[in-house]
């Protein structure tokens, strides 16, 4: 029986993938294999010694220690792209709050209705030209990130008639080829913002990208510029932002991710991070998640893990040998020799790595016993050891 701690509600057609019958799954679970998760913080989290997977139901894993978690041979899934429709239409309507005053105005209708006395009717056509504000038609949306996300809203802006440019020194082919070729991709990020009146962030939040809006972007942005971020709050730098509103240089900030500082200042529009909160999107990560957690713990194979290799393999052979090791040199040979030392036949193997770990699984013809698990994790770099039986 496999156990699994979700630290977060999960949709429950995620945890219809883990049968009643192998994985126990609830929120007061301990000591266990595995972890589902959406944006709970685990920083602080401590680890029990059982724990071998934590899948995120999502696209976002900075709530998630990973390096520690790899330090620990504790794999660490993510969903790419389960969410990024969710994502892209909260993008338009972003940029559609930021342009109409369709908050204000529907807030300042409520209030004429509440006031007694007042034609409501009469009041709205007198009172609407307050509410007035741009079209997105002709106008240039500015992408910074063009991954699941960025490139959904490239392609849906070029629909609304909007010139798209985008910006991503990481580009992926695969993200490329999702992309419509009419979204001017530049290599500099002031190139965007030297023309974009909507500027929209997609990227991961982590040390290099903290405050990548920040005064010294603003300056290079067109004045009356409107900046939407569904991404993260870090992404942005509060301050600087707010000073930028003050000044009327940016003319509404919409954010996902409201604190206290920013939440009160002028022009800014904070939702409750509702991004990837639609059914459609919280079931396709809650499934996707548990097929990796599934998968990993009952076969090893690795799928959409952002801290060890993509590794799958057909079972052949009795047992398979799952080792999580660094990526030094002399690994393989070491794994090798300590199997063929103890008489054991190799019938299919992969190795692969990625940046300073790596994950060898072998499918072997006789059943493992505890000596050999336990000389394979005498090797010094091997991290964990896992021994599973067809
Ligand atoms: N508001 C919400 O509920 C949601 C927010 N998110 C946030 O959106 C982010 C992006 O999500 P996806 O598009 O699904 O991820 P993704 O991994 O498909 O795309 C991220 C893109 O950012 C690019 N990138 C990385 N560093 C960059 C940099 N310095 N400059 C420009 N581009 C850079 C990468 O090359 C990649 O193409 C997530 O990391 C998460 O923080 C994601 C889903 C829901
Ligand atoms: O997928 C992401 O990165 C998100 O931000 C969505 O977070 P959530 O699962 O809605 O808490």
């Amino acid at each position: 029986m496999y156990r699994i701690k979700t630290l977060n509600k999960i949709s429950s057609a995620g945890l219809a993938r883990l049968d009643q019958t192998r994985f126990q799954v609830g929120n007061d679970v301990e000591n266990e294999d595995g972890i589902l998760v959406r944006s709970a913080a685990m920083h602080d989290y401590e680890f029990p010694q059982a724990l071998r997977a934590i899948a995120r139901a999502g696209a976002g894993t900075n709530n998630i220690p990973i390096d520690r978690c790899s330090e620990n041979g504790i794999v660490v899934f993510n969903t790419p792209g389960a969410n990024a429709n969710a994502v892209k239409e909260l993008v338009v309507a972003a940029m559609l709050i930021a342009s109409r005053d369709i908050m204000g105005g529907a807030k300042w209708v409520q209030e004429q209705a509440n006031t007694e006395g007042v034609d409501v009717a009469a009041a709205v056509e007198k009172g609407k030209s307050a509410f007035v504000g741009p079209e997105l038609y002709k106008k240039t949306l500015g992408v910074i990130g063009l991954g699941a996300i960025g490139a959904l809203v490239c392609n849906a802006a070029l629909e609304l008639g909007m010139d798209v440019y985008g910006y991503d020194p990481f580009l992926s082919v695969d993200a490329a080829l999702r992309l419509d070729r009419h979204v001017h991709v530049v290599k500099d990020v002031n190139e965007l913002y030297k023309v974009a009146d909507y500027v929209t962030i997609h990227v991961p939040f982590n040390n290099d990208t903290k405050d990548f809006i920040n005064a010294e972007a603003i300056s290079k942005m067109k004045g009356q510029v409107r900046v939407l971020n569904l991404a993260r709050g870090g992404l942005v730098n509060d301050d600087d932002m707010i000073e930028a509103l003050n000044s009327g240089r940016v003319a509404k900030y919409v954010t996902d991710f409201p604190d206290n500082k920013i939440t009160t200042a002028k022009n800014v529009i904070a939702l409750p991070h509702l991004g990837a909160s639609t059914p459609e999107s919280e079931e396709n990560c809650a499934a996707m998640a548990a097929q990796e957690l599934r998968d990993y713990l009952v076969n090893g194979n690795i799928t959409n893990s952002v801290n060890m290799p993509s590794v799958s393999q057909e079972w052949s052979g009795i047992a398979r040998v799952c080792i999580i090791h660094k990526n030094v040199p002399a690994m393989l040979t070491k794994i090798m020799t300590t199997l063929s030392d103890d008489n054991i036949n190799v019938e299919n193997m992969t190795n692969k790595s990625k940046k300073d770990y790596a994950y060898t699984m072998v499918d072997v013809n006789t059943r493992i016993n505890d000596q050999v698990a336990d000389e394979l994790r005498a090797i010094e770099g091997v991290i964990r050891v896992r021994v599973l039986n067809h």
